[in-house]
């Protein structure tokens, strides 16, 4: 299983390197990785597993974090009440081929697996996105996108470009957006 001390942190240089794109079938050992990274967010997200194992909760892991460059990521996005996740999939060689105008931002900021330090400010998004992708069995899958699920696939699809969440944060006026950019909370 997947556990903190997989998952590289700032100064390793394959969270800032552009991830190779994934070529079907997938080999068995990348299938495995999917499967155990989406395996990590599910304990990552369960308090009794994350207190056990020591794990930081995430709605998302790319391939990179855990030092494997490939454009992979997966994403678990759980719903308010407990019913089915608002986004659960694994997204190879994602493409956003369209968004919305509107930018939006999570009210509280953000936070990586692979940063260990508060880096306030508003990390402003597209708040609609049209995005492609493959899943681990090499479907075409193309979904639309919105607020809380579409920031973090933004926030996953940076990884595979070796982009960082402060790298959009405007350090000189870090809660600034424009007016009709929406904060999601
Ligand atoms: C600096 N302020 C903050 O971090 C921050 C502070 C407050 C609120 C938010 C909303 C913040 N922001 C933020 N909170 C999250 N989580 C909220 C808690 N949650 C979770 C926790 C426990 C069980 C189940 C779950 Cl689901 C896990 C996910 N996740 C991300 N990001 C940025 S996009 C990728 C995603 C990610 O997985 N990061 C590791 N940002």
């Amino acid at each position: 299983m997947i556990t903190m001390k997989n998952i590289i942190r700032e100064g390793n240089n394959t969270l800032r390197s552009e991830a190779k794109k994934a070529t079907f079938p997938l080999s068995d050992e990348q299938r495995q990785l999917a499967h155990d990274m989406m395996e990590f967010l599910e304990n990552s997200q369960d308090p009794k597993i994350a207190e056990k194992y020591q794990l930081r909760a995430g709605v998302g892991l790319a391939a990179p974090q855990v030092d494997v460059s490939l454009q992979m990521a997966s994403v678990l996005v759980p719903s308010a009440d407990g019913e089915a996740p608002l986004f659960k999939d694994t997204i190879v060689n994602p493409v956003i081929i369209s968004h919305s105008v509107q930018g939006a931002a999570l009210s509280e900021g953000e936070g990586c697996l692979s940063v260990d330090r508060d880096v306030p400010g508003y990390v402003v998004r597209h708040d609609r996105i049209t995005l492609r992708y493959y899943d681990v069995d090499g479907n075409q899958h193309k979904i639309r996108l919105k607020n809380y699920p579409a920031i973090v696939c933004q926030h996953e699809i940076d990884h595979l470009h070796g982009v960082l969440f402060y790298d959009h944060i405007d350090h000189d006026h870090p809660f600034t957006m424009e007016n009709e950019d929406l904060v999601i909370d």
